[in-house]
C-alpha cells in the first residue's frame, strides 16, 4: 500500500465523507448556499492563501531533492497565482475589494489552520511538512471533481468548481502524491505525518463549516 493511501484511509476518508455531505458543499451544487456564506469563504480563503503560499516555500526550502524544491516553489508561485486570479474575479463578482478582505481580518478557523500549517512547515521535518500541506491539494481536487459531476445552477459556484475540478489542478495534485509516496522517514516521523494529515483534513472541514455558520471571534 502506498503511503498516500495509508494517510487517506486513516485520516482522510472519514473526514472527506463528512465534507461532501456538509451543507456548504451540497449547497454549492443544489443552489441553496447563500452568497453571504460564499463571500465569507472567499474572504477567508484570501487570507488563507497568503499563508499557504509562504508555507509552500518552507516545504520547498527543506525538500529532499532539487525536483521537489522546484515543484513546491513552482506551486507556491503558479498554483497560488491561479487561485489568486480566481479570488480576484470572484471577489469582484461578489462586490468585494482587497480592502474588504483586509478589513474583515482572519477569522478563528482560518487563523488556527494557517498557524498550524506554518508551525509544522517551519519546525517539522520535510515529510511532516508534506503530510500537513497534502490535504490542501487533495481534498480540493476531490471535492472539485465530485462537484463537477453534480454541476451548479450558480455561475459563481461553477467557476470555483471548474478551477478545482480541472485537469490542470489534477496534474498538480498527482505530482504531490508522487512525492508523498517516495518520502523516506522513520517510524516515529511516519506517525507524526499521520497526525498532521488528519489534523489538516479536519481543518479543511472546519474551514467550510466556519463559512457556513459565519464563525466570528466570540469577543473583541
Ligand atoms: C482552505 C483551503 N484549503 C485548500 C485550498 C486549495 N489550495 C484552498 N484554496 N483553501
Amino acid at each position: 500500500m502506498t503511503f498516500s493511501s495509508e494517510l487517506w484511509d486513516r485520516g482522510g476518508a472519514p473526514v472527506y465523507a463528512e465534507i461532501v455531505r456538509h451543507p456548504f458543499i451540497t449547497g454549492l451544487t443544489d443552489g441553496t448556499l447563500d452568497h453571504d456564506a460564499f463571500r465569507y469563504f472567499i474572504v477567508q480563503d484570501s487570507h488563507y492563501l497568503r499563508s499557504y503560499s509562504r508555507a509552500l516555500t518552507l516545504v520547498a526550502g527543506r525538500a529532499a531533492d532539487e525536483d521537489a524544491v522546484r515543484m513546491f516553489a513552482l506551486h507556491a508561485a503558479n498554483a497560488i497565482e491561479v487561485e489568486r486570479e480566481l479570488h480576484a474575479s470572484l471577489l469582484g463578482s461578489l462586490g468585494l475589494t482587497v480592502a474588504d478582505v483586509d478589513a474583515a481580518g482572519s477569522g478563528p478557523a482560518t487563523t488556527a489552520y494557517m498557524s498550524y500549517l506554518t508551525a509544522v512547515c517551519a519546525t517539522g521535518t520535510y515529510a511532516e511538512a508534506v503530510a500537513a500541506v497534502l490535504p490542501c491539494y487533495w481534498i480540493y481536487r476531490d471535492v472539485g471533481r465530485e462537484l463537477l459531476k453534480r454541476s451548479s445552477p450558480d455561475p459563481l459556484y461553477r467557476q470555483w468548481i471548474e478551477t478545482y475540478g480541472s485537469d490542470e489542478f489534477d496534474a498538480v495534485v498527482e505530482s504531490v502524491l508522487a512525492v508523498t509516496d517516495q518520502l523516506d522517514m522513520s517510524a516515529s516521523e511516519r506517525e507524526r505525518c499521520h497526525q498532521h494529515f488528519g489534523t489538516t483534513c479536519r481543518y479543511e472541514w472546519m474551514f467550510w463549516d466556519a463559512a457556513y455558520t459565519k464563525l466570528d471571534w466570540p469577543v473583541g
